[in-house]
């Protein structure tokens, strides 16, 4: 069964506790918590505070994704806060084994990131060391942007991969995921679906969850 990950970006924040209640009910599998810095992206958002207040709201694993320059500097925050999952972006990290490594040093799984028009060969050499693989189908830095179609042939080789090497990491896409994109998603290997839009934008999460994961099947 695909696994859903409720962007929080598109929630509302005055009542963020209750949103993710929410999308619990609704049997959302993940949180997604987009961190920006207004440096990797034009956006800024939230950081290990938040993660550390919302910890306590949920028993889903945080799937933190890092839109920061230099993730390094703040893994250590990040995992103390409780991030189950840290996804760093490739293009932010020239030591991108090290902070992997560094990840999973503090007991959280690690996941690695690249943009749409970053290709997959960049990451070849790090797939049998992260648990996850997170591949953008907007620009990093906003929700509810459309759905970048030319990287479904970069899921379908990272999958391909996947199964040549005998590997086991989750294949993660985030970005315009709604009921129209996620079976390209899915078809082209696909585990994981970041939806932040498509569920925060209706009044019933549990219906939008549902019909993004079976319209995925
Ligand atoms: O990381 C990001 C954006 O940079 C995403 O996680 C978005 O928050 C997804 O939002 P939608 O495209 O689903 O509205
Ligand atoms: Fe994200």
């Amino acid at each position: 069964m695909t696994k859903i990950a409720p962007s929080i970006l598109a929630s509302d924040f005055s009542k963020l506790g209750e949103e993710i209640k929410d999308v619990e009910r609704g049997g959302a599998d993940y949180i997604h918590v987009d961190v920006m810095d207004g440096h990797f992206v034009p956006n800024i958002t939230i950081g290990p505070l938040i993660v550390d207040h919302i910890r306590p709201v949920t028993d889903l694993p945080l799937d933190v994704h890092l839109m920061i320059e230099n993730p390094d500097q703040y893994i250590e925050a990040f995992a103390k806060a409780g991030s189950d999952i840290i996804t760093v972006h490739q293009e932010a990290c020239p030591h991108l084994h090290r902070t992997i490594q560094l990840i999973k040093s503090h007991g959280v799984k690690a996941g690695v990131v690249i943009n749409p028009a970053t290709p997959a060969e960049t990451i070849r050499p790090i797939l049998q060391d992260v648990d996850l693989v997170l591949l953008m189908t907007v620009n990093p830095g906003f929700g509810g942007q459309s759905f970048i179609h030319s990287v479904v042939p970069k899921i379908e080789q990272i999958s391909q991969w996947r199964e040549e090497e005998e590997l086991s990491f989750e294949i993660e896409i985030d970005g315009g995921v709604k009921v129209e994109t996620a079976k390209l998603c899915t078809d082209a290997g696909a585990d994981v679906l970041v939806a932040g839009s498509a569920i925060f934008n209706q009044e019933d999460r549990k219906k939008a969850i549902e019909e993004i994961r079976q319209s995925s099947e």
